[in-house]
């Protein structure tokens, strides 16, 4: 195993507010890593870190470091393109497009300069593949995505995602919109997808991070408090805030 990202001193203000407070995370490759904690805690602020979403809203400000492979993402000279296509990102409500499912999953490759459209079929293919959604849509891909029911959109969104070729997916509570059925899909899709690439998933679900994750990061206003192995610390946790967090004594 290796460290694919490593953050390090991370502090955050939104205009004088401190979201962030020196997050420092060693992810490992190929493993899911869980960040769990209150509403309001960070989870998604340090998310957004790791693709520079942050970057788009004014009096945001950022001090620490992100390496992700060796390469320092707040580098002067970085390209954030680059970035946005090595990081994938899901949201917690399935967002397609409204257009088909087809027009979905090429939108990211033209984007990225892809039009032979041989080399599109194919991308289509293996990614909706790849997010356990090929069978359900292959005749069907005119279809607007709209249509699809919601735990179909969020695997939809999932293979949009991959259409990219990331190799890090963020995904922020993507199953809190779904039914339980569709959770289990996801769930055992986000566990097929570690095999080929780390993921970062934020969740308030604590039997889904002890279930799918490796690593979990527990978050409490702004500061990480706990770090490690996920079988450890829903086991034994080492902070009295953890065990009470996760015991649901608070939160
Ligand atoms: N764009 C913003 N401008 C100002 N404050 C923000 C902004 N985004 C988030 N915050 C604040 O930063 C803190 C951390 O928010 P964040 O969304 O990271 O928390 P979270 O742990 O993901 O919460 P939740 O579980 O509710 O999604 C909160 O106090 C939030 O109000």
């Amino acid at each position: 195993m290796s460290s694919k990202i490593v953050i390090e001193d991370l502090d955050l203000y939104y205009g004088d507010f401190q979201a962030l407070k020196k997050v420092n995370l060693d992810i490992q490759e190929n493993e899911i890593t869980a960040f769990i904690g209150p509403s309001g805690c960070g989870k998604s602020t340090t998310l957004k870190c790791i693709n520079r979403m942050n970057d788009l809203i004014p009096n945001c400000k950022i001090e620490g470091n992100i390496i992700i492979d060796n390469e320092n993402i707040y580098a002067k000279d970085y390209d954030v393109n680059t970035l946005r296509k090595r990081v994938g990102m899901v949201f917690q409500s399935p967002n397609p497009f409204p257009m088909s499912i087809y027009e979905n999953m090429v939108y990211g490759p033209k984007t990225h300069g892809i039009k032979d459209r041989a080399t599109l079929d194919e991308i289509v293919e293996k990614s909706l593949r790849g997010a356990a959604i090929w069978d359900e849509v292959k005749n069907n891909l005119k279809k607007n995505a709209l249509s699809l029911s919601g735990g179909q959109q969020q695997r939809l969104c999932i293979a949009r995602a991959l259409s990219v070729e990331p190799d890090i997916i963020l995904m922020d509570e993507p199953t809190s919109a779904l039914d339980p059925i569709s959770t289990g899909k996801i769930e055992d899709l986000v566990t097929e997808l570690k095999k080929k690439y780390t993921i970062i998933m934020v969740t308030h679900n604590m039997q889904q991070a002890s279930r799918i994750s490796d690593k979990t990061a527990f978050f409490l206003t702004g500061e990480i408090i706990e770090y490690g192995d996920t079988f450890e610390m829903f086991s034994v946790p080492k902070d009295k805030r953890t065990e009470d967090y996760i015991t649901g004594r608070f939160g």
